[in-house]
């Protein structure tokens, strides 16, 4: 099946089986991404407390978690730990989020411990957050990336086949990767990183898109496109004198109605053949 082909299945499936997604995520973003969480079919639930992280995992059936460190705490990496220790045992996909990792030495560790002892599915990040994932040393500012993304696919993959996961980088140019496959996605708009939330969200999409398949690189592939291409629709809607928070509003009205068919006549998807690079 085509690329677009599993994307558009993923789509349908979100919406029939509606799985419940719970967030373990930052507060400057949490009310956008449960809401288009549910735009997708999605139900989402988000927990704070370590038990209640982990008991709602069993006990409420959870399809996908989002862990997402934006702003994390001690009791929040707690909560994950929990929570991730619980759907490693049960086959829950874990989405991670590692905002601004290797910004902080807390930050670094708190990844690192959830890489080692969890099985994560996919990780989606910025080039400056894989990297950090990574050990590699980045040049990011906060929550932003300011890297050279020529070279993208040797991170990408790397991190991917380190922790046998799927890495969803997101940038100019978005690579998707789980250490075989590679493809870029060109999609995107260059006004969608001046809403911030906009990398978050992939995040919680890619969560719900887990929850109805066990091919995490085309769920990664779902949730990253849906992105990109909203942001392109939400560019042909701006007109002379609007700013940023109409653009805002445009692409939170675009996710709300996107359809299969904008999906399929705008998606930009190559496979990338893929050589051994040394990180
Ligand atoms: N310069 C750009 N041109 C087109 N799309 C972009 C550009 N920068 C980021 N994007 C898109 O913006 C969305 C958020 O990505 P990004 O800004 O990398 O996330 P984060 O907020 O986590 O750093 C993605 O859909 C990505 O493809
Ligand atoms: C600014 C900020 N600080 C902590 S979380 C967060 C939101 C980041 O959102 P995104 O990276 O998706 O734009």
């Amino acid at each position: 099946m085509k690329h677009i082909d599993q994307i558009i299945t993923l789509m349908d499936k979100a919406k029939k089986e509606n799985p419940l997604v719970d967030f373990l995520i930052n507060y400057v973003t949490a009310n956008e991404l449960t809401s288009i969480t549910s735009y997708f079919g999605g139900t989402p639930v988000m927990t704070d407390d370590p038990i209640d992280a982990a008991e709602v995992v069993e006990f409420a059936k959870v399809d996908a978690l989002v862990f997402n460190i934006g702003t994390v705490t001690n009791k929040q990496v707690n909560a994950m730990i929990e929570a991730g220790k619980k759907a490693t045992e049960l086959g829950v996909p874990i989405i991670l989020d590692p905002v601004a990792a290797g910004a902080t030495p807390f930050r670094s560790a708190s990844i690192r411990r959830m890489l080692e002892e969890l099985k994560i599915s996919v990780i989606k990040g910025n080039l400056a957050e894989v990297k950090a994932c990574l050990g590699v040393e980045t040049t990011s500012k906060g929550v932003d990336s300011n890297e050279d993304e020529s070279e993208a696919e040797k991170y990408v993959v790397a991190l991917a086949r380190k922790y046998n996961c799927v890495v969803a980088m997101t940038g100019i140019e978005d690579v998707i990767s789980d250490g075989n496959r590679v493809a870029r996605i060109r999609n995107g708009s260059e006004n969608l990183p001046k809403v911030i939330g906009t990398g978050c969200t992939i995040g919680a999409l890619v969560g719900t898109f887990s929850g109805v398949t066990e091919d995490y690189f085309y769920s990664a592939m779902t949730g990253v496109i849906i992105m990109g291409i909203a942001g392109e629709i939400a560019d042909t809607m701006r007109e002379k004198g609007d700013g940023y928070y109409t653009y805002k509003h445009h692409l939170l009205d675009t996710l709300s109605i996107l359809t299969n068919e904008q999906v399929r006549e705008r998606a930009d998807i190559v496979d990338v053949a893929y050589e051994e690079l040394a990180v």
